[in-house]
């Protein structure tokens, strides 16, 4: 298969388009997000960061080549520094809660069940999302948007959107493209479910946010 990641970006299209109508999305784009709607998302985010980073280096120490281990290991300390960053800004470094949301939960879980029981591949299928829909969420509100000298989620669109982003994006693809290259037919089948798996828990983790999710009990 000569690109993997096309394929599988065209079958989960209807999770990206259900994630640009989703009203976290046009809200934090029109700038009318309320704001404790918004440092919800962040608090949960930094949440889930905490555990990415470590899920980000352990499929990096299983890949075999030193240049897919040394990005994967920089993108895990680019995550101490760039995103939490952003959670100086909006949250002023406070950690509101400490108790991750249900949606939280699952998706960390998810990604390190996947990565320490199943193979790399998958692996790498799992945490691709987190890289391509953030990018593609990036562009599109930059595109759209007409308020960006007084959007107050500017620094968080800027953060995804645009060239800066891009690079690494692409580099994130193109090692799980070539895995995907050598891989069996069931392994092919068990990265396009890991995949979108990890593209549906993005669109719960912003819903989740959204509706500001508490634990049923
Ligand atoms: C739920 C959730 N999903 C994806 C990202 C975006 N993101 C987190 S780490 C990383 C790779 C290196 O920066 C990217 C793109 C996020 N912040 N929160």
């Amino acid at each position: 298969m000569s690109n993997w990641y096309n394929k599988v970006r065209q079958d989960t299209n209807y999770i990206l388009e259900a994630i640009q109508k989703h009203p976290f999305i046009t809200q934090l784009m029109d700038g009318t997000l309320p704001d404790d709607v918004f440092r919800f998302y962040i608090n949960q985010d930094a949440l889930y960061l905490a555990e990415y980073k470590k899920n980000l280096a352990a499929v990096g120490i299983k890949c075999n080549k030193s240049s897919e281990t040394q990005y994967f290991l920089d993108a895990a300390t680019g995550i101490i520094a760039v995103e939490n960053a952003l959670h100086q800004v909006f949250l002023k470094n406070e950690i509101l809660d400490k108790e991750p949301s249900p949606t939280c939960e699952l998706y960390t879980s998810y990604l390190t069940k996947i990565i320490n029981n199943h193979s790399l591949e998958e692996g790498l299928a799992a945490i691709l999302p987190c890289f391509t829909i953030y990018k593609e969420i990036g562009d599109y509100i930059l595109k759209h948007q007409n308020n960006k000298d007084n959007n107050p989620y500017q620094d968080w669109i800027n953060t995804y959107g645009g060239t800066a982003f891009e690079e690494s994006v692409n580099k994130a693809t193109a090692i799980v493209n070539k895995y995907a290259n050598n891989a069996s037919e069931t392994i092919l089948q068990n990265m396009e479910q890991a995949f979108i798996k990890a593209s549906k828990l993005e669109w719960l983790f912003w819903d989740s946010a959204y509706n500001k999710e508490q634990w049923k009990i």
